[in-house]
């Protein structure tokens, strides 16, 4: 059988492109777990690889969690975390990847008895090396994960005080429903005092209220996910109005029954009413797929045009925390790529 490539599908592998959504605890392939579970000692409920790749299957973000947490167990020294965020980094390479900006759950580690600063020194080691040998710039967020308390979310913070200057921002992920933004307003604050950027995970499986207050009371400079904005119209308007960026992940929506079709993905509808929306791959490991899969897949089911697939990857960059310059020269290496 001869297959031929979509034209917009080379367009998609070769443009460069950001990350904006990605947490690296996700990106473990399970021939990482199995090597790094040998390595530890560490027990795993699974005969092999094969018998992990059926288990990913989801019908909730709950549902996920609980695999993803469980697959964690195994990341125990600083060279595990340097290791799985070199692999990240050199598949983001192939993906032409040339900045990423990073989710890390530090209480998933230290409630397992890790040291703070083992997962981060071990993650900003390999993006430092990652920065000089492969040329992809980064950012590194910690997230708090919103299913525990607003008190373990400030004891974390104070084992993150002298190490202030490798976290880049904070962010907000884990359960949705239940336990909406309000609940970190103060925790918020404290990290906004301290300088930190916020993003928070809002309207991926919770309401659209959780998006109003992601940005009313967290200060929310982007929205992780944000699809269920389209709810209303209200939101939507003011989303568009101040461009804050949606850092959507299409694969993760479809593999969580966010939606049961890829074809059925809001995101052109999202591109159509103006908003800062870009692809990523949220925990490409679990989900089937890096970031270019995940353009290619909604090329496909989409039919997304070639101007769609620009903005949406003209936006990424617009929606890093890449400076002004470096955006702009981003922004004209595309522009010369398109023309070329
Ligand atoms: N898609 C997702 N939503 C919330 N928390 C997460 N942690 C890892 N992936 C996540
Ligand atoms: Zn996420």
């Amino acid at each position: 059988m001869i297959v031929t490539q979509h034209p917009l599908d080379l367009l998609i592998t070769r443009l460069p492109k950001t990350e904006l959504h990605l947490h690296i605890e996700g990106s473990l392939e399970p021939e990482m777990m199995f090597a790094l579970a040998q390595r530890n000692g560490v027990a795993l409920p699974y005969a092999d690889v094969a018998a992990v790749r059926a288990a990913y299957q989801f019908d909730s973000l709950q549902s996920f969690l609980d695999l993803y947490y469980a697959g964690a167990s195994v990341l125990i020294t600083e060279q595990d975390f340097y290791d799985l965020t070199w692999a990240y980094l050199e598949r983001a390479k192939a993906d032409n990847i040339v900045h990423t900006e990073i989710f890390y759950d530090p209480q998933t580690h230290t409630a397992r008895g890790i040291d703070f600063a083992v997962p981060l020194t071990g993650i900003r080691r390999a993006l430092s090396d990652g920065e000089a040998k492969l040329g992809i710039s980064f950012k590194l967020i910690m997230c708090f994960l919103r299913h525990l308390s607003e008190e373990d979310g400030f004891a974390t913070l104070e084992l993150a005080m002298p190490y202030l200057a490798q976290i880049d921002g904070v962010g907000l992920d884990s359960s949705e429903l239940g336990h909406p933004p309000s609940k970190f307003e103060r925790l918020f604050a404290r990290c906004a005092e301290l300088g930190l950027p916020a993003v928070a995970h809002a309207g991926e499986e919770g309401p659209a209220s959780y998006i109003w207050e992601a940005l009313d009371l967290l200060k929310s400079r982007r929205i992780d996910h944000g699809v269920r904005c389209t709810e209303d119209a209200t939101l939507v308007a003011r989303l568009a109005a101040e461009q804050i960026p949606l850092t959507v992940c299409p694969l993760s929506n479809l593999k969580l029954c966010v939606v049961n079709d890829l074809a059925q993905h809001n995101l052109r509808e999202l591109l159509a009413a103006g908003l800062c929306a870009m692809v990523n791959s949220d925990d490409p490991a679990y989900f089937g797929g890096y970031l270019n899969t995940n353009l290619l897949a909604c090329r496909a089911a989409l039919d997304l045009s070639q101007a769609e697939i620009v903005q949406l990857i003209r936006n990424s960059f617009a929606a890093s925390w890449l400076s002004a310059e470096q955006k702009a020269h981003w922004q004209a290496q595309i522009s010369q790529q398109i023309a070329g």
